[in-house]
């Protein structure tokens, strides 16, 4: 996890930068939120004028008026106020219904656009975050901005003018008064500076120890069959926790710098009403104000009171989401793999040379993976690599996909570099059957047709005939309709392997990648599997990596990988009768 960045105040340039951060999103949505603000702004206003009017007529009422006259001035009033309230519940409905539109607009841009960086994101920073972790800024973080932008943001409005118009009204009786009042101001602008920064920082540690309990869900889910086998249920309800505690903890650590800001404000402001109402009520006992003008001031104050007090737990509400805000912009930020929308659909012959590649993870660059891995293969062959596990065969497989770039070393596809080259072309004419084949949530049609996904039904058909898997999903009870589950695990292990080789027929690359299962399957559906492979790398270029002795020996090429060097190459009849060479060593296990 990065480091924590340095603590930021209200008023200085980083929590600026969250600001328009925001606002970004918002400004394609002004159209709506303008009006929204508008609206807000004159509901405030009526509030105020609703208090100013109610206090007049009070203050009148206690003033002593009496008579007909007052009668209907009175009547009138009260019509005044119906007025009011009828307009400003009829604004209210409006306003919040176009703040929502428009926050709730701009959060889906911003939601839409962090997920569409994250699965952009290169393979090297995919490996540094974890999945739980990323689905946890985008569930938790912007939901943190959601309730900023769609309650705190309209409400430090309505009561920013409530404030400001009651100071106005509070300034026409006594400008003596409204000065004291106003004097409280930069104690809570000096409050915000000492516990805004702390807050942000608690809430910033908060969200990520939430996003690190998200990776322990997410990864006992994904591994939920292996949790259960181990009973292990208490094992990772104890990891959870752990995680869960350091939250809580962060959590109610972060709450007291808040708890310690609201009440000092309300303290601070209730005293200041206190001296306030002391010097209003000296003023009257000399004559300076009447108590019609102390009745109103008395409304205006319980306005300014009531609305500083909201004031300062939206403050550090808003303070909470700029906290939350720093890693989904980390990630906003982080460079994705080159986009080439107009990458051109070129179809290679599948000639593949790899020359003198060396490599180590980005996340281990002290452990060689690869060293001088050369591989060569015409336009057709079938490569197998073997080798002990860990010795690097995935990884050069990666290295092929660009997953990562080589430290040293040339990757050719039909003579061009593939450096070179748009990555939607190289990877469109590659496809892999992996060993592990995880289906999408969604029917068998969809999960076929992920390699071409403007498939004809005819087509997908077809290829499921060649991927003796048609007659199988012939006999479900809803064929090509039935949902596999969300990893694909209603189907068995042949099935699923002969679904993944439909989609790869359907896809149709140019050279194809085979991680051969290590598990075994029985006879017949072993024969189906291999017949439908078969059939597969029929005209194109495969790279197997291999564990079946049947599978190597029909290869035109071996490679045997030992400590990311190839230590062997050549046929299995060459290997095979080469004095003391570790391919023989391990065919003759094989066969025995
Ligand atoms: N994402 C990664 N980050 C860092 N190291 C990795 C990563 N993936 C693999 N490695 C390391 O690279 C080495 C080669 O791994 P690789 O998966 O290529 O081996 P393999 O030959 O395919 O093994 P197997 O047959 O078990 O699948 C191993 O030591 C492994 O620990």
């Amino acid at each position: 996890m990065p480091d924590t960045p340095p603590t930021k105040k209200i008023w200085d340039r980083a929590a600026w930068r969250d600001a328009s951060f925001f606002l970004r999103y918002l400004r394609p949505h002004f159209n709506v939120f303008i009006p929204a603000l508008i609206a807000l702004a004159t509901t405030a206003l009526l509030s105020v004028t609703f208090f100013k009017l109610t206090a007049e007529v009070v203050g009148k009422g206690l003033g002593g008026a009496k008579g007909p006259e007052w009668m209907a001035e009175l009547q009138h009033s009260i019509f005044i106020l119906a007025g009011i309230v009828t307009v400003q519940a009829f604004i209210a409905f409006w306003r919040i219904m176009l703040f929502a539109k428009a926050s709730e607009r701009a959060l889906a841009t911003l939601r839409r656009e962090t997920y569409s960086r994250i699965i952009r994101l290169p393979m090297g920073t995919l490996n540094a975050r974890r999945v739980g972790e990323l689905a946890s800024r985008l569930a938790n973080d912007v939901e943190s901005m959601r309730e900023t932008l769609v309650v705190a943001i309209p409400m430090v409005i309505r009561h920013s003018v409530m404030l400001l118009g009651s100071l106005v009204l509070v300034l026409q009786i006594s400008v003596k008064l409204a000065l004291v009042m106003i004097a409280t101001i930069p104690v809570v602008i000096v409050m915000i500076a000492i516990f805004g920064a702390r807050i942000r920082k608690l809430t910033r540690k908060a969200q990520d120890d939430l996003a690190t309990t998200q990776v322990v869900v997410e990864e006992s889910l994904q591994s939920i069959i292996s949790v259960k086998a181990f009973a292990n249920e208490a094992h990772e309800m104890a990891r959870y926790n752990q995680n869960l505690g350091n939250f809580l903890t962060t959590a109610i650590r972060a709450a007291a710098p808040r708890a310690a800001f609201v009440a000092f404000i309300i303290f601070a402001f209730s005293l200041a009403l206190i001296v306030v109402t002391w010097v209003a009520l000296r003023m009257l006992s000399e004559g300076q104000i009447s108590s019609e003008e102390l009745t109103q001031f008395a409304a205006f104050s319980a306005v300014i009171a009531s609305s500083v007090g909201q004031f300062s737990e939206l403050i550090t509400q808003i303070q909470r989401t700029l906290g939350a805000t720093d890693r989904v912009r980390e990630i906003l930020l982080e460079p994705t793999e080159p986009e080439a929308p107009d990458a051109p659909k070129v179809r290679f012959k599948g000639e593949i040379e790899m020359h003198d590649i060396c490599f180590a993870y980005p996340t281990r660059p002290d452990a060689p993976v690869l060293r001088e891995f050369s591989l060569q293969a015409k336009a057709g062959q079938r490569i197998a690599l073997v080798g002990p596990s860990g010795s690097g065969k995935t990884t050069s497989i990666s290295l092929l996909y660009r997953f990562y770039e080589p430290t040293s070393g040339r990757i050719l596809i039909d003579g061009q570099p593939i450096s070179e080259m748009a990555l939607p072309t190289l990877r469109k004419n590659l496809a892999l059957v992996p060993q592990e084949i995880l289906l999408f949530g969604g029917s068998i049609r969809e999960n076929i047709a992920y390699g071409k996904p403007d498939a004809t039904e005819a087509e997908i058909i077809e290829a499921a005939k060649k991927a003796n898997a048609h007659l199988f999903v012939e006999k479900l009870p809803e064929g090509y309709d039935t949902l596999v589950g969300e990893r694909g695990t209603q189907l068995s292990g042949g099935q699923r392997q002969r679904i993944a080789i439909a989609r790869a027929i359907l896809a149709d690359p140019a050279i194809l990648i085979l991680d051969e299962a290590t598990s075994s399957l029985d006879a017949e559906s072993e024969r189906l599997v291999q017949d439908a492979l078969d059939k597969l790398m029929e005209n194109r270029t495969s790279i197997i990596i291999a564990h079946r002795l049947s599978t190597v020996r029909r290869c035109d090429q071996i490679l045997v990988l030992s400590a990311g060097t190839i230590v062997e190459r050549g046929t299995h009849e060459e290997l095979v009768a080469k004095e003391g060479s570790l391919y023989g060593t391990l065919a003759r296990l094989q066969l025995e």
